[in-house]
């Protein structure tokens, strides 16, 4: 019933205006998937590889596609991921683009649901899925390579850890960005917004904490329950390997600075989460920084880990950080990302599911949270790209998927 008859890539544009690859199967019975690839812009040296979505497309044609038609089933997920990791032959996904991989192996997974009639989450994660909803971290302000001339940490981050529900903490990070907008305008401190619709204002990092922790003291004062600040510094982006330092602008912080200056931060701020502290070579100063305030903090790995078992698997032994994040495209399959959450779990740390900075109204990132009883989410709080995965959250919380 589920054996795949036809796949089938297009190019159509993500948020930021550029080319991605979109898929579609479809099955012997009718069963029907369509997925599309996000795309980061501050990417980890060690993902597999996005190649330009033309390139992607022509190749998984040839390679790929071949492979799935009439031979393998929608429904079997491994058996899917299985036969794109065989077509393309390499580690990283360099002949057919993890782009392309990506894409198929999320529209597969939609089209098994399809012909089960189930929703995604349950296809993936089993029928007692549904009742753990992954509290959304919402990025709120922010710069980096998400908005130059902004702030240099990437991402400040709302963390409704209090909420009673998904749908309140949703609704609680979008009045945090809102309150963000007003003392924004009461400072005279006109801001636009970064590629996941976080504000992007010209202001130091240190004016950004003061703005961040005044619109989360408000908004928790409003809604009656906690909402903690966050970052994702996105340290590789800010480390100059040649001289061994983070430059903050002009400001230059060495390696143990920079692992002293964040477990500062999180005294400070009482931060809950943070993200990328330190460059992704450095496992020394992520474990460091783990002894010293993983107690207290949720310490995740983005580029440290990309998705990758192997990379996992040395965190876990050298103590470098206690949750990873997860992003489907930086490893090629939903089978390898779920993969990357197993063995996380089984070992203490917290899975994040996560965005890219380009993305589509793709929703499978909310249902692989749910289906993988993942502890967070982190996909944005405003613009359509993201509300698609946070509405979908409200969605399957209400079993109106
Ligand atoms: C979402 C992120 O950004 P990008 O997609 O640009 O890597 C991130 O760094 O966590
Ligand atoms: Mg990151």
């Amino acid at each position: 019933m589920t054996l795949i008859r036809s796949v089938s890539l297009r190019r159509i544009l993500d948020s930021r205006g550029n080319p991605t690859v979109e898929a579609d199967v479809l099955t012997d019975s009718g069963g029907f998937g369509r997925a599309a690839a996000p795309s980061g812009a501050s990417t980890g040296e060690y993902e597999a590889i996005e190649l330009p979505p033309g390139e992607a497309i022509a190749s998984a044609r040839q390679h790929a596609v071949p492979r799935l038609v009439d031979e393998v089933h929608a429904g079997n997920q491994r058996e899917v991921d299985a036969a794109l990791r065989g077509a393309d032959g390499t580690d990283d996904f360099s002949t057919v683009g993890a782009n392309s991989a990506v894409a198929i192996s999320m529209a597969a997974a939609k089209a098994g649901a399809d012909v089960l009639g189930a929703p995604l989450f349950q296809h993936l994660g089993g029928t007692f899925r549904g009742g753990d909803l992954p509290i959304p971290l919402g990025n709120v302000l922010g710069g980096g390579e998400h908005a130059k001339a902004a702030t240099h940490i990437q991402e400040f981050l709302a963390v409704p850890h209090g909420a009673p529900n998904v749908s309140e903490a949703v609704f609680a990070n979008a009045a945090v960005h809102d309150r963000i907008g007003e003392l924004l305008d009461e400072r005279d401190m006109p801001a636009g917004k970064g590629d996941e619709g976080a504000w992007a204002p010209a202001v130091t990092d240190a004016e950004a904490f003061d703005i961040v922790a005044a619109a989360t003291d408000d908004v928790a004062a409003d809604v009656g329950f906690d909402v903690a600040v966050g970052l994702d510094v996105a340290a590789s982006e800010l480390y100059d390997a040649e001289s061994e330092v983070y430059r903050y602008g002009d400001v230059e912080r060495t390696p143990d600075e920079q692992v002293d200056y964040i477990a500062d931060l999180v005294d400070e701020y009482d931060l809950a989460y943070v993200e990328d502290p330190v460059e992704e070579d450095d496992f020394d100063g992520f474990a460091d920084l783990t002894d010293r305030v993983g107690d207290r903090t949720v310490l995740c790995g983005d580029d440290l880990f990309v998705t990758n078992v192997e990379r996992l698997r040395r965190g876990i032994d050298e103590g470098a950080g206690n949750a990873i994040l997860v992003k489907p495209n930086q490893i090629g399959t939903l089978s390898d990302a779920v993969d990357a959450v197993e063995l996380a779990t089984r070992n203490g740390l917290e899975a994040v599911v996560s965005h890219r900075s380009g993305e589509t109204e793709d929703t499978t990132i909310a249902h692989l949270a749910v289906a993988t009883g993942a502890p967070f989410i982190k996909t944005g709080t405003v613009g359509g790209e993201r509300t698609a995965k946070l509405n979908e959250l409200i969605r399957i919380a209400e079993d109106a998927v």
